[in-house]
């Protein structure tokens, strides 16, 4: 058996028989050069960025800068959203995310802009320290139907739930608001000399301002309210007492303005008179959270104050308020219009027999036709400048009763 060394000095002799090369040249010089060759082309880091490079550049996010973390899959610069992604990456068929029963579609014909982005929830959630207690124990017979059997509504007599709306059956067999109710709740809203209004003895709103001088309660709506039938009643769950707790059943649209509203709320469908069409959702606050949000945030809150005159002075964490600016429902697109909105505002008790607790509901206040804007009255004194920050804005609510710009002209001097 030749050795190696032979084999080698042979194919060289060979070699070199019929070509011209280096004196120097040998076969074990040429293969130290290949493994040369390739520990440095395996260790060349400009020959490693331009492999990854070309990876990376088929998703779009390469970077041949050299750098190697540059082209590393840690470093990829952060993709940049563009409209179109950020279009695809809200629902515009549903912008409840299939929390509600319903679909809720959203579009925008007047410029790029996709709606704010938030939590879509379908019911209040408290944020931390609102006290909010729903226990059974709590429900006593003085608070619930239990002898009741299948439709309250049906019965000669008003069921326990349904006395306590103090006005007998607020709903119709059909679950609109009973007309003489809802004309009831509108004129106690809309007309200053129907309403009525009360102090508290230590207003937290006031409170919360932290001044040193406090100014007196500048007053709260007293309202009518609703109780419904819940799950301590012995009725059926589909009573006819039982509205609000059902959710969204209406075909609706989030849509944008035309007029400098931004977004707004719109009905796709004819609505009759005292229809439900949905809940304010939001967070639940105390006075005093919804303060130091106010200082960063500027939320827009709705004051759960109907009752806060009732029981003389509250704990702290019995003044609440519903924030809509994180966690919200379809009601955070509803614009404002000055007194004849065609959506009301009207408190619900539903789950637990406190005050300090319930559910805002919108009905609509007449027959309002497919396609309308919903809008309601967020009752700000535009001529008050202590008046909430967030309610700030030039109105553009076009009616005739506008007191942004009939002043002095103004129906509802409350605080909210
Ligand atoms: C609860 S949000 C309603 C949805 C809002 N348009 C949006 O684009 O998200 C309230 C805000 O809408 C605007 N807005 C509501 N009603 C308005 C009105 N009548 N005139 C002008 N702006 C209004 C104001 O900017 C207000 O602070």
């Amino acid at each position: 058996m030749p050795t190696l060394d032979e084999l080698l000095k042979s194919v060289e002799e060979k070699s070199l028989r019929h070509k011209l090369l280096d004196p120097n040249f040998s076969l074990i010089q040429l293969m130290k050069d290949m493994c040369q060759c390739f520990v440095e082309l395996a260790t060349d880091s400009s020959h490693e960025s331009q492999e990854r490079g070309v990876i990376s550049d088929v998703n779009g996010f390469g970077s041949r800068s050299g750098d190697p973390e540059s082209c590393s899959l840690a470093v990829v610069p952060r993709y940049q959203t563009g409209r179109d992604e950020l279009r695809s990456l809200h629902d515009s068929n549903d912008i409840t995310k299939g929390e509600e029963v319903v679909e809720i579609p959203w579009v925008n014909e007047v410029n790029n802009e996709c709606p704010p982005s938030f939590h879509y929830i379908p019911g209040n959630l408290v944020f931390q320290n609102a006290y909010v207690k729903f226990t059974l124990s709590q429900i006593t017979e003085d608070h619930c139907c239990t002898s009741c059997i299948g439709n309250c509504l049906s019965s000669s007599s008003p069921c326990v739930c349904v006395a306590e709306t103090l006005y007998g059956f607020a709903y119709t067999a059909d679950g609109l608001l009973k007309d003489d109710f809802l004309q009831e709740c509108i004129s106690m809203t809309r007309d200053p000399q129907l309403q009525s209004i009360s102090s508290c003895m230590d207003c937290p709103l006031e409170r919360s301002r932290n001044e040193e001088m406090l100014e007196p309660c500048k007053g709260h709506l007293n309202r009518k309210f609703i109780k419904e039938c819940w799950r301590k009643c012995g009725c059926h769950k589909q009573c006819g007492n039982r509205v609000v707790q059902r959710g969204i059943r209406r075909k609706l649209q989030v849509f944008f303005t035309t007029d400098g509203k931004g977004w707004g709320l719109k009905t796709l469908e004819k609505l009759p008179k005292g229809a439900f069409v949905c809940e304010y959702i939001g967070e639940i606050l105390t006075i005093k959270e919804r303060h130091e949000r106010t200082m960063t945030e500027n939320p827009p809150s709705v004051l759960l104050d109907a009752y806060w005159n009732l029981k003389g002075a509250l704990k702290d964490e019995e003044y609440l308020c519903l924030d809509a600016s994180f966690y919200s429902n379809v009601a955070r697109f509803i614009n404002h219009r000055c007194l004849d909105a065609n959506l009301i505002e009207i408190p619900v008790k539903i789950e637990t027999p406190d005050h300090h607790y319930y559910h805002l509901a919108f009905f609509t206040t007449r027959e309002v036709d497919a396609l309308e804007e919903l809008t309601w009255d967020y009752g700000i004194d535009f001529d008050d400048d202590n008046d909430q920050p967030n309610k700030k804005f030039q109105c553009k609510c076009g009616s005739k009763f506008c007191r942004n710009m009939k002043r002095p002209s103004r129906s509802r001097p409350l605080a909210r």
